[in-house]
């Protein structure tokens, strides 16, 4: 295990076994989220990004299974905890800001009572210091006059402040890790950026480690330090941020980049990946990405290319992982992948 590793998920299978087949949403995945960083989870709805949190979570259930895989928390295999244990972990390790505040929040209790009550339980906080912690919280997740709202009712927040309400639930108990799942999805572009700038100063102030999942590169290049992409059911391309953006190696990752309104400058086209993401319970055969992508030769149809180190730190599954842009990591058209996975000079 990397020593500074808070989470390290090691070959996740995760499978739900449906009327319509096997759905092997996620895929053999492996990442680590280091100590204090932000690891962004990238790609296409569909992806397998939520089924990756709520396996961490614990909280996948029929017809899904966890079928094979690690998921080590300081070193400490969560697949091997019972219920008890999880409910534990997640109230006080590993907390997740789910996509829509409206369905995580009780529409008939007060905010301030929903919070207060998860400290009371998970903190052992009397009544009267679980809602001093509850204010408290309210203000630092940017709530005004948070002692004069801490007992409205969910429906009484805007859709933004609502979010804070949630990411202050998500914090209340201190966690070590926090997954932000499409935090913002139900939120204009103003308030999103703020709610990331919040996350930001919360990750910092509270000393977490934040996995960010979102469809959106654009997001990720603001707030992330690393990157997992990833699509239908595999991690595709892992980098830093800086890396990915500098020279993304996976025809998908780049893809993700042309078809993004943010990243473009004026006098480039905005192109969307042309296809749509497959069938989880049908896979095509070889790459995933094949049907989709331009640079697909008969290997690629054939061979289910592994996630692999192609430059010192940075990792694609991708056959062709360089060489179809006839670059190497420097720039210079010198590598070729090879089907068997290595990389041979031309
Ligand atoms: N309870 C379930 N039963 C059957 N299939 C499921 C279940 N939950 C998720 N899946 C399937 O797992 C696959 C991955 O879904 P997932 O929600 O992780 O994608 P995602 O990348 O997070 O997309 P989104 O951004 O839309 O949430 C999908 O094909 C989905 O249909």
């Amino acid at each position: 295990m990397s020593t500074d590793a808070v989470l390290e998920v090691k070959n996740l299978e995760t499978r739900f076994y449906t009327e319509e087949g096997v759905v092997e949403a996620v895929d053999g995945n492996s990442f680590t989220l280091e100590e204090g960083e932000m690891l962004g989870i990238v790609g296409e709805s569909g992806s397998g990004k939520s089924v990756t949190a709520m396996s961490i979570m614990g909280l996948i259930d029929d017809p899904g299974r966890i079928e094979a895989g690690e998921i080590l928390y300081r070193g400490d295999d969560l697949l091997q905890k019972s219920n008890r244990e999880m409910r534990r972990i997640r109230g006080n390790d590993i907390s997740m800001v789910f996509q829509d505040p409206m369905t995580s929040l009780n529409p008939v209790f007060t905010v301030g009572s929903q919070i207060s009550r998860i400290v009371q339980k998970h903190m052992g906080l009397s009544k009267a210091a679980a809602r001093e912690r509850t204010i408290q919280l309210l203000e630092d997740v940017g709530i005004p006059e948070a002692e004069g709202r801490v007992d409205d009712y969910p429906h009484q927040f805007s859709g933004g402040m609502r979010q804070r309400v949630l990411i202050a639930m998500a914090i209340s108990c201190d966690p070590d890790v926090l997954i932000a799942d499409e935090p913002t999805t139900a939120l204009d572009v103003t308030i999103e950026a703020q709610i990331f700038e919040l996350l930001e100063d919360l990750q910092a102030k509270y000393g977490m480690s934040v996995i960010l999942i979102t469809h959106d590169l654009g997001v990720v290049a603001g707030t992330c330090d690393r990157v997992a992409v990833v699509y239908a059911g595999n991690i595709v391309e892992r980098a830093t941020v800086t890396e990915l953006f500098e020279s993304p190696r996976h025809p998908y990752t780049r893809g993700l980049m042309r078809s993004i309104p943010k990243l473009r400058r004026d006098e480039e086209q905005l192109t969307p990946i042309e296809g749509k993401i497959p069938d989880l319970a049908a896979l095509p055969s070889g790459c995933s990405f094949h049907p989709r992508c331009e640079h697909a030769t008969e290997d690629c149809r054939q061979v289910d290319p592994e996630l692999r180190e192609i430059a010192p730190g940075r990792q694609a599954a991708c056959l062709n992982a360089y060489g179809y842009d006839r670059e190497g990591p420097d720039g210079h058209a010198s590598s070729r992948a090879t089907t068997d996975g290595g990389v041979t000079d031309e």
